[in-house]
C-alpha cells in the first residue's frame, strides 16, 4: 500500500510524556510548569546531581535544561547525561539567556537537540516541545515495531541478532565469559493440534514471560529466536550459573503445570541447550549453533533437561 494511503489524521496522545524541568531557580522551573503541565506530566530538579536522581526514578522523554547552575553546569550535565547507557536517549532542550556564537555551539557539541530562549515565549515553548516529543514518540514506535516480537513482547530476533555482534565483540575484548541459553519448548505442533493456534499463541506468551522473569541481571537478555526457541543472553556468567538459570526456567514451568496430554509428562515442559563464548568446544561452531547442538542432545535425550556439552541435568 502506498504510504501516502495510510490515514495520518490520527493526533499522536503525548498527555503522559514526562518533562524533567532543571533549573537552579525555582521561579523559572514555575514558569515552564505554568506553560506546560496541563498538557504533559512535568517534573522537577533544582540542581544536575538532583535531576540524575529523578533520572533513575523515571526516565523523562524530554529534559529542558538551564545552561548556568553552580555546581554541576548545564553543559557538563548534558555530557554525563549522553555517557550513561540509560539516560543517553533522553531528548535535551536548553533553555538559555545566552547569545553568544561559540557558547551556543557548546550546547549543540554537548547533546542539545534544540534551544529555548529566556525570557521563556509560552507558544514557542509549547511547540518546540511538541516537535521534540513527537519525534520521541516516533523514533521510539519505530524501535518497537523493528525489535520487539509482537506476541509476546520480548525482543525478537532482528534485536538479538544485533546484540549478538556487540557481544561477541565484547567477549573477545574482556575475556569475560558469557552464557547462551537456547529454550525450545516440547512437542509444541503437537500441542497447537490438541488445543488449537489460540491457546498455543497465549501459552508461548506465558513461556516468554516466565524466561522473562527468571533472569535476575539487568543485563541479561531473551529474545524469541525463532516459532516456539528463545534465546538467553547471560554476560559474564560461566557455565555453572547458565546451568542454574537454565534449571530454574524448566522447573518454574514444570511448577505452572500447563496441561499437554500429548506429551510424555502431560504439561508442557522445555529442553534447554546452553553453551558459553569460551568454552564452545568446536572452533568451526559458533557459540550459538553450539548451545543449539546441546538443545538437540537434550529433545534426544528425553525432553523436559538441561545439556551442556556431553551432560544433562533432568
Ligand atoms: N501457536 C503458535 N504456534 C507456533 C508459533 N510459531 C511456531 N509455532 C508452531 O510450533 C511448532 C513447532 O513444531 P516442531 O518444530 O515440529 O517442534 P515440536 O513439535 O515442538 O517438537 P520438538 O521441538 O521436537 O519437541 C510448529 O507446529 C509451529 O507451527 C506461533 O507463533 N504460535
Amino acid at each position: 500500500m502506498p504510504i501516502s494511503k495510510l490515514n495520518d489524521d490520527a493526533e499522536v496522545d503525548l498527555s503522559q510524556s514526562k518533562i524533567l524541568v532543571v533549573d537552579d531557580q525555582p521561579i523559572n522551573i514555575q514558569t515552564v510548569y505554568n506553560i506546560l503541565s496541563d498538557d504533559y506530566v512535568v517534573l522537577a530538579a533544582t540542581s544536575g546531581k538532583d535531576a540524575f536522581k529523578v533520572c533513575e526514578k523515571n526516565i523523562p522523554d524530554l529534559i529542558l535544561l538551564d545552561v548556568v547552575m553552580p555546581e554541576m553546569s548545564g553543559l557538563e550535565f548534558c555530557q554525563q547525561l549522553k555517557q550513561r547507557s540509560d539516560t543517553k536517549g533522553i531528548p535535551v532542550i536548553f533553555v538559555t539567556s545566552i547569545n553568544q556564537q561559540e557558547e551556543e555551539n557548546e550546547c549543540w557539541v554537548c547533546g542539545g537537540i534544540d534551544f529555548i530562549t529566556k525570557p521563556v515565549n509560552p507558544m514557542t515553548l509549547k511547540n518546540r516541545v511538541k516537535a521534540q516529543l513527537t519525534l520521541k514518540y516516533q523514533k521510539d514506535l519505530l524501535l518497537k515495531l523493528v525489535y520487539v516480537d509482537g506476541l509476546t513482547s520480548i525482543f525478537n530476533r532482528r534485536y538479538f541478532d544485533t546484540h549478538f555482534e556487540k557481544l561477541s565483540n565484547e567477549v573477545e575484548r574482556s575475556h569475560r565469559d558469557t552464557a547462551i541459553v537456547m529454550v525450545d519448548i516440547d512437542y509444541f505442533k503437537l500441542y497447537n493440534d490438541r488445543y488449537g493456534h489460540v491457546l498455543g499463541d497465549s501459552t508461548l506468551k506465558q513461556v516468554a514471560l516466565l524466561i522473562q522473569n527468571s533472569l535476575q541481571r539487568p543485563a541479561d537478555l531473551v529474545s524469541r529466536y525463532g516459532g516456539e526457541e528463545f534465546v538467553v543472553v547471560l554476560p559474564e556468567t560461566e557455565v555453572d550459573g547458565a546451568v542454574a538459570v537454565a534449571e530454574r526456567i524448566r522447573t518454574s514451568l514444570l511448577k505452572k503445570q500447563i496441561e499437554h496430554l500429548t506429551s510424555e509428562y502431560k504439561v508442557v515442559t522445555v529442553s534447554i541447550g546452553i553453551s558459553t563464548f569460551l568454552t564452545c568446544k568446536s572452533k568451526q561452531h559458533t557459540v550459538i549453533e553450539d548451545a543449539d547442538v546441546n538443545l538437540y542432545e537434550a529433545k534426544k535425550g528425553g525432553r523436559n533437561r538441561v545439556c551442556i556439552s556431553s551432560t544433562a541435568t533432568e
